[in-house]
């Protein structure tokens, strides 16, 4: 069997100079690479953005060969976990190769980063870019599937669809290497079909020249590829006549499914409709058939029974055209369905809004989502003023956008972009200053600090919780064995500190110390100072953080609830119960001498050397705290 090699590879470009059109894009790149030959440019990366088939690929290996420069590549059938990303991209952008020479790391397809496997494989990105010592490039077809921090971050590179009479000498030399004579018109006819796509047109012409050695026109129209519709061919088929076969036809050649065809018809219809003293009646009738198209769609959905696609097209495209009872003439410019343009635009300020939330839990040692939905406001506010504005600009690491976002803005005023600029040049001076070790670690250091009887866990304890929650993606971060009093590591008012107690206690829960030895969860009235800590020290084995539903009531003894049988109103979200947790039951947490590592500092706390039980406490700290079992652990 032989193997068929495709053109389309076989003729990629190997030099700038060989890239078919898109000259501005390739002339801007080129300019990009040359700022790195004298040292490190203000953009380290480039986005490299436009439709498939294109050349992006191509013209940023061409980029590398003209350049003298080595490539690592990362591409979509790649893992490309944050882990992955920042082995292999992050190693490579920070290391100098053999020769001193540059090293070109390409992310292709950086906007598919997306599902479990890929999890945090954008915040690995921001931070190579931020602080890469080789130049990088993303290519991508939808800029807006980059966050908006890794946009900020990068020069962006726009890509169009290569002319079809670009494409046509790309065509002949292509005929001329393969030794087939093929007529100008067939080669005419395959560019324009492509519709901006060289790849496709390399592939149509393979596919057409299969077999034979003269190609003619009409050899095309047999035996290319489906040709793609345009769209807006489409709609005016469906909107500019009655006839329902050639509608249906020229639907079925379009490279959309029904379900997105739905969106543009809809978009257009009423636009359409409204023109030269529309008629409502045609609008109204129109979308009745759209809504019983949607029926179908979601039936499909439902059934998983795509034969039902052909009831749903038939009934928005044939609808569509016959609701008209008259003709509309005159030009209208078709537009793509809004739709997908908010949930652009709502994705790309979830993710930003996202991104903050996770540096706020960062800073705070909250998760995501409780930092999304209770300090945004509190942060907010301590951007008020410009002093705190900067340190917290400084300390979060906000990018411009984020504090735009963040300070409730629309747009980057003089006084925004002076915060930024001075936490920049604070960061800058931060870095220099590598005793500053408190400015650049927010939170004091737990052993360090005295620790309010609700708040105690240790550290080790602490680090392993954070490490497991860094694999993660910061949304399912968990406050469990968190700091359980914000401290954010610079000075605030004492009623921004009452503040945050309320929003604590409002939105989530209060904490409340937890017995291992009767496996329950104290009443939140059982505060530490309630605790006979000279006799049980050794029975105050933990702090349980419980959400106030769960504090209902008067909190009596038959309130108690042992943590083997937590209620179902326990949710996750507010309590994150660890997994393993589960397997637990109430008898093991509740083996008397079990050794802890977890107990409350409290004030002048009575360790009292004659006290066994004060030293049966203490006796497993020194033993080995690893073989020890908080709650923490399970
Ligand atoms: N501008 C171009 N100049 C020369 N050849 C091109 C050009 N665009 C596409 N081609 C041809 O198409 C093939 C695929 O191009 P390439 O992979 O660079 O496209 P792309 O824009 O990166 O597409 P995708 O977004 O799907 O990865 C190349 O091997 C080459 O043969």
């Amino acid at each position: 069997m032989t193997l068929v090699i495709e053109w389309a590879e076989k003729y990629r470009p190997q030099t700038l100079k060989e890239i078919v059109g898109n000259k501005k894009a390739v002339k801007d790149l080129r300019t990009w690479a040359e700022k790195w030959l004298p040292g490190i440019p203000e953009k380290r990366a480039v986005i490299l953005q436009g439709p498939a088939g294109v050349g992006k690929t191509s013209t940023a290996h061409a980029l590398a060969h003209d350049m003298g420069w080595e490539v690592i590549e990362l591409n979509a059938s790649d893992q490309r976990t944050a882990g992955v990303i920042e082995k292999v991209a992050g190693s490579a952008a920070s290391m100098n190769t053999l020769f001193g020479g540059k090293r070109l790391i390409i992310l292709d397809e950086a906007d598919n980063l997306h599902g479990t496997a890929d999890r945090g494989g954008m915040r690995a990105i921001a931070g190579i870019i931020k602080s890469t010592l080789q130049p990088i490039m993303l290519i991508v077809n939808d800029v807006y599937g980059l966050t908006p921090t890794i946009r900020n971050l990068c020069q962006e590179i726009k890509f169009g669809s290569v002319q079809s009479r670009s494409m046509v000498p790309a065509l002949k030399k292509v005929c001329e290497s393969e030794g087939i004579l093929c007529s100008p018109d067939a080669i005419q006819q395959i560019a324009e079909n492509a519709g901006g796509d060289l790849r496709s047109a390399i592939n149509d012409l393979q596919a057409a020249a299969s077999g034979r050695e003269v190609l003619e026109v009409e050899d095309i129209s047999t035996s290319s590829r489906d040709v793609k519709e345009n769209i807006f061919k489409v709609m005016q088929r469906i909107f500019k006549s009655t006839d329902c076969k050639k509608a249906l036809e020229a639907a079925r050649g379009l490279d959309e499914s029904p379900e997105d065809l739905i969106h543009w018809i809809d978009e257009n219809l009423p636009a359409q409709y409204a023109s030269n003293d529309g008629d409502l009646g045609d609008i109204r009738a129109g979308f009745g058939y759209l809504s019983r198209a949607d029926l179908y769609l979601g039936r499909v959905k439902k059934r998983q029974n795509y034969g039902m696609w052909r009831y749903a097209s038939m009934l928005m495209v044939c609808g569509a055209a016959i609701s008209k009872t008259k003709p509309y003439p005159g030009f209208i410019k078709y537009q793509s369905p809004s739709l997908w343009r908010r949930m652009g635009q709502i994705r790309s300020r979830r993710d930003l809004r996202d991104n903050i939330a996770s540096k706020i839990g960062e800073h705070s040692f909250e998760s995501m989502r409780y930092s999304r939905n209770n300090l945004f406001e509190l942060y907010s506010r301590m951007l008020k003023g410009e002093e705190s504005a900067i340190e917290i600009t400084a300390r979060l690491g906000l990018e411009l956008e984020e504090l735009i976002y963040l300070s409730g803005s629309t747009k980057a005023s003089k006084k925004i972009q002076k915060i930024y600029d001075r936490a920049q040049e604070l960061l800058l001076e931060g870095k220099g200053q590598s005793n500053d070790a408190e400015f650049w670690n927010p939170s004091p250091s737990i052993e360090n600090k005295e620790m309010p009887s609700d708040c105690a866990f240790n550290t080790a304890d602490e680090k392993t919780r954070k490490s497991s929650e860094e694999s993660d993606e910061s949304d399912s971060k968990t406050s469990q064995g968190g700091q359980k009093t914000l401290n954010f590591g610079f000075a605030i008012s004492p009623e921004t500190s009452q503040e945050i107690t309320n929003s604590r206690n409002k939105n989530s829960g209060a904490i409340i110390p937890y017995s291992f030895t009767s496996g329950t969860l104290l009443p939140d009235s059982f505060t530490s100072d309630s605790l006979n800590l000279e006799k049980s020290q050794e029975e105050v084995g933990g702090i349980g953080f419980i959400p106030n539903s769960l504090k209902s009531g008067n909190p009596k003894p038959d309130n108690l609830r042992s943590v083997s049988s937590l209620p179902e109103s326990f949710e996750s979200e507010t309590f994150p119960v660890p997994e393993r947790i589960e397997s637990v039951n109430s008898t093991e947490l509740s083996k008397p001498k079990e050794p802890v590592n977890c107990k409350p500092v409290i004030k002048n706390a009575p360790d009292k050397p004659g006290n066994p039980e004060a030293e049966a406490s203490e006796a497993p700290k020194k033993t080995g705290s690893k073989t020890q079992k908080t709650l923490f652990d399970f």
